[in-house]
């Protein structure tokens, strides 16, 4: 059997997607070894030797953020805008090997240690109704790019733009996170 690892990278512009990367990391780890990084680390350049990575940012103008997106958040944070990456940019540009190859597209789909993927994202709550997720948009690009989804994207909420997440929150991307997790290695114990 394959030894499962995971890699939760995310996005966030006021913090609330970081508590709740962490909370999903910490649910993860009851069953597998796992990183966590953010966008902006330059580790989120590094291949990927993870078999299972998760995919988290701020749902902005109904989809993924853009950089125009991100330069609003930063200004409404009182910070002069300036450029940083999002997790639209690092799914459309995933970490080379070595060889300077995507590094799962090498892998697949040949290999039966294809990658898996799971996304989140956070929305504020008073749009609960109303279509448009960054977590649905993530997960469409990664099964574009051939790889194998574990799970439904996932919603966790927020109170208004700036947080702060709705109580209860991160217990349930705790769970989230353990329940993917549990399923990417059930999946591992299979093929
Ligand atoms: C420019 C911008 C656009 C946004 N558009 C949406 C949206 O379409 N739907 C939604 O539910 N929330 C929207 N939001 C709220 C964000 O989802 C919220 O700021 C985010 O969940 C907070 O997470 P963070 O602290 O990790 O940045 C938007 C926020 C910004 C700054």
């Amino acid at each position: 059997m394959i030894t499962v690892t995971a890699l939760v990278v995310y996005e966030s512009s006021f913090g609330n997607t970081a508590s709740v990367a962490r909370a999903v990391a910490d649910g993860v780890a009851q069953h597998m070894p796992v990183r966590v990084v953010p966008v902006t680390d330059p580790a989120s350049e590094a291949p990927v030797d993870e078999s299972l990575v998760v995919v988290g940012g701020p749902t902005h103008a109904f989809g993924m953020s853009r950089a125009s997106t991100r330069r609003e958040a930063q200004g409404r944070r009182g910070a002069t805008p300036h450029d940083v990456p999002g997790v639209r940019d690092w799914i459309a540009h995933l970490p080379t090997d070595p060889d300077g190859r995507l590094y799962w597209i090498a892998h697949l789909p040949t290999d039966p240690d294809g990658r898996l993927y799971a996304t989140f994202d956070t929305r504020v709550t008073t749009v609960q109704h109303l279509p448009g997720s960054a977590a649905r948009a993530a997960a469409r690009a990664l099964h574009r790019s051939g790889h194998h989804a574990v799970g439904h994207p996932e919603s966790f909420y927020v109170a208004d733009v700036e947080g702060p997440l709705l109580p209860g929150e991160l217990d349930r991307a705790r769970e989230w996170g353990a329940a993917i997790a549990q399923a990417a290695e059930n999946l591992r114990a299979t093929t």
